[in-house]
């Protein structure tokens, strides 16, 4: 069993548990309540060349299975301010609770502080989840193709797009891209973890993003310790990046993400990239 399969058995029992705990009808009339999601596709790939510099975006990450213990967190909602006044374009919330160690209610505590999009970082199986995520005031939602046959993708894809989020669509190999495309994704996060070994490699991003379209908005997910790695993946065509264990287990969060942000944005790189 790969750790991507023993994560999911886990999300599965958890969702059960909530299923059984709030109806589906209960919470579609609660993610009616709710603003209109935030659209996060244009702000991070705009239009207006001024605009350019690789967007960044953070994550509130307690732990994970790679690393163990990261960092307490008490207060998301303040974490995820500092990453707003420092830069972030989008602000990523871990929900699993198993192994990552968050919630959902991390997700609402940290929509209710910050003005950029948020978004909603789990193991989507079912489109209950997506329910949830609107419910909880989530604008995007992470679909992970190793996760879901093809069939699945699509539906959520297009669910994910009728509730008026955006998909971050995550892929890991060539034949990833192809499904994540086929199935109609404009935001494709390329994971340079590979979820059932845990083993990191940066030039994944750099295999993979060729073969993504350019209107398409390419991440380039983990693995980024800081400026430089930014330089490299907007050298191989980044648009964005998704940061976790650098700015939660460092010392000034809202000064990581503008260094982050700053070497993104540098016209020296701009000039290079693609
Ligand atoms: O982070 C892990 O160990 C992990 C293990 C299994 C599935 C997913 C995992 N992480 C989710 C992520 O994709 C990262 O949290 C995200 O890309 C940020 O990565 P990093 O900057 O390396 O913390």
């Amino acid at each position: 069993m790969t750790v991507l399969d023993d994560i999911l058995t886990g999300v599965r029992e958890d969702l059960a548990a909530r299923k059984a705990l709030t109806s589906l009808e209960e919470l579609k009339e609660r993610a009616h309540r709710q603003v209109p999601a935030k659209d996060a596709q244009a702000l991070l790939k705009p239009r207006d060349d001024e605009q350019r510099g690789v967007k960044v975006i953070a994550e509130v990450k307690r732990k994970s299975p790679s690393k163990g213990a990261l960092a307490t967190i008490p207060d998301p909602a303040d974490l995820a301010a500092q990453y707003e006044a420092g830069g972030a374009s989008v602000i990523s919330v871990l929900t699993e609770q198993r192994r990552f160690g968050g919630s959902l209610d991390d997700l609402r505590a940290v929509r209710c502080a910050v003005d950029v999009p948020v978004l909603r970082k789990d193991f989507v199986v079912e489109s209950y989840q997506l329910w949830e995520a609107r419910a909880w005031g989530a604008d995007v939602v992470l679909l992970i193709v190793a996760a879901l046959e093809q069939e699945a993708l699509v539906s959520l894809v297009e669910r994910t797009r009728s509730l008026g989020m955006t998909a971050l669509v995550e892929v890991h190999t060539a034949e990833e891209v192809a499904r994540a495309l086929d199935a109609g994704a404009r935001v494709v996060g390329v994971n340079n973890r590979d979820l059932k070994t845990l083993a990191v490699d940066n030039g994944t991003f750099a295999d993979l993003a060729p073969l993504i379209p350019d209107h398409v908005v390419k991440v380039a997910e983990s693995g980024v310790s800081g400026p430089r790695d930014v330089v490299e993946f907007a050298r191989a065509g980044a648009d964005a990046v998704l940061v976790g264990e650098t700015l939660v287990t460092g010392e000034d969060p809202r000064r990581a993400v503008a260094d982050l942000v700053a070497a993104g944005a540098h016209p020296a790189v701009q000039a290079v990239r693609p």
